[in-house]
């Protein structure tokens, strides 16, 4: 078996609680394939994880898009790993670039979360940009790499180039994990996909999924979400 096609949906700090039900009846009534073929996350704000995760479709998961570096405690304002466990919320997204250029997380403190969050049982959604700081063996992690460049702007990398740097991690993951790993593990872009461009970009060979943002706030989310035909056409 494969790589299971994987795309999550990043909704950042957007919503209403309004925006909210709509989107969560778009991808309700959405025809998309079956889990078998593709997994399906989306990210909502912390506040809105309780009612989308109960009024969602089954198949479809969610993720919070951060969480402290280590156990709860005096920490205010901080939301933590065992928080999600508690209320069943199965995958959290980790150092985005968002937070690591707004709000200074390096790439050490993303490692430690990354390590914190997966010995809590969560599932995560590691970001790189350019180059991968950390993995986790026997644990389900799932690279992102999105370009900085492309993140918001409209400008999407090439299906070519998107295919260089995934091919280039996952060899990471092969000469310093193993093969098993590197195999295994699904490594997916963000930065500016859309309805239109998601297709060419799903039928690159090391591409297994995307992290969407804009457009994981609009029913063309449903079409990325079909995107993963492609790969078993
Ligand atoms: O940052 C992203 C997903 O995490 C990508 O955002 P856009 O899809 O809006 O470019």
């Amino acid at each position: 078996m494969g790589r299971k096609f994987f795309v999550g949906g990043n909704w950042k700090c957007n919503g209403t609680t309004d925006q909210v039900e709509k989107i969560v009846k778009t991808l309700n009534e959405g025809q998309v394939p079956s889990p078998d073929v593709v997994e399906v996350v989306v990210s909502p704000p912390y506040v809105f994880l309780p009612v989308v995760k109960s009024q969602l479709r089954p198949e479809f998961q969610v993720a919070a898009q951060n969480c402290w570096v280590k156990k709860g405690g005096a920490f205010t304002g901080e939301v933590s790993a065992e928080m999600l466990v508690n209320l069943g919320v199965p995958w959290v997204i980790l150092g985005h670039s968002e937070r690591r250029a707004l709000l200074g997380e390096s790439n050490e403190f993303v490692g430690d979360k990354v390590a914190y969050a997966l010995s809590q049982g969560l599932k995560v959604i590691a970001c790189v940009g350019e180059t991968l700081e950390q993995r986790e063996a026997g644990s389900t992690v799932v690279i992102a790499y999105e370009p900085v460049w492309a993140i918001g702007t409209g400008k999407v990398a090439t299906p070519d180039q998107a295919q260089e740097v995934h091919a280039s991690l996952r060899d990471w993951l092969r000469i310093n994990v193993s093969p098993e790993v590197a195999e295994s593990t699904r490594i997916i872009y963000g930065g500016s996909v859309t309805g239109a461009n998601c297709k060419e970009l799903a039928a690159k060979h090391d591409v297994d999924g995307f992290l969407v943002g804009g457009a994981s706030l609009k029913p063309e989310f449903i079409d990325i979400i079909n995107s993963a035909t492609v790969k078993t056409a």
